[in-house]
């Protein structure tokens, strides 16, 4: 297995390809207008063949109506769809079956307490993605490049699939992998020079990091190659 590496927010065909042509598995579109990585439908339709496969498309939702989740799904046709607000399981089920598309629960943590909000999700979403709390004031459920205290990850079990996010740069990711045993990274804000802006030096910077993190073996999952 191994451990897949998505770039969020991405808006540019010049990050997305430096992106893609450093491996990422994953590829983030974010369609949440309060956002400024914010994508209508018709422009993630437009950058939507510049991912491609073995890159996987994601588009980042925020307690989105049915309409649009349908023109989405028909527009774009991500392979993923992220739910980064207060999506209810219930909710999450109808959206999967809705689109026939793999959803991926994202859930804010704070504390120990709210990793048990994982339970009610299991079996539901495709994947769960673990994120810190909106600091105060921020109008965006994620995308604030702040992190959360990997160290309460330590009462998760082995067996327990998630994306680690918040603030993952590429100054802390040998040492988010040395204290936490994602099967994924996601990162935004710690590959921009300003909200919204990615720079491709930095896209670069992260997986060189990441390449030097794994090359030192850094808590790497003994289930996940360090290729
Ligand atoms: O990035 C955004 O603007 C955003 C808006 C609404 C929901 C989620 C958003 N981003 C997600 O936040 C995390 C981590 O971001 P960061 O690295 O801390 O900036 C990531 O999962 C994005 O998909």
């Amino acid at each position: 297995m191994t451990l897949d590496i998505k770039i969020c927010g991405l808006k540019t065909p010049e990050a997305i390809h430096a992106a893609v042509s450093r491996g990422a598995s994953h590829v983030g579109f974010i369609h949440f207008d309060k956002s400024p990585r914010h994508l209508s439908v018709a422009q993630m339709a437009a950058l939507r063949p510049l991912v491609a496969a073995p890159a996987k498309l994601v588009v980042v939702t925020v307690d989105l109506d049915d309409e649009t989740i349908e023109a989405i799904a028909d527009w774009v046709r991500p392979d993923m769809i992220q739910l980064h607000g207060h999506e209810t399981p219930g909710r999450v089920a109808e959206i999967r079956a809705a689109t026939g598309i793999p959803v991926m629960k994202a859930l804010s943590i704070g504390s120990a307490g709210d990793l048990q909000g994982i339970d009610a999700y299991r079996g539901i979403a495709d994947r769960i993605l673990l994120d810190a709390q909106r600091p105060k004031g921020s109008v965006l459920p994620g995308g604030n490049g702040v992190a959360f205290d990997w160290d309460l990850l330590a009462v998760l079990d082995a067996g327990d699939e998630y994306m680690l996010s918040g603030g993952l740069d590429a100054g802390n990711i040998a040492a988010a992998l040395a204290r936490a045993k994602p099967s994924g990274l996601d990162v935004s804000s710690g590959v921009e020079s300003a909200p919204g802006i990615k720079d491709t030096g930095l896209i670069h910077g992260f997986f060189d990091a990441l390449d030097k993190a794994r090359l030192n073996g850094a808590g790497l999952h003994p289930e996940w190659s360090a290729t």
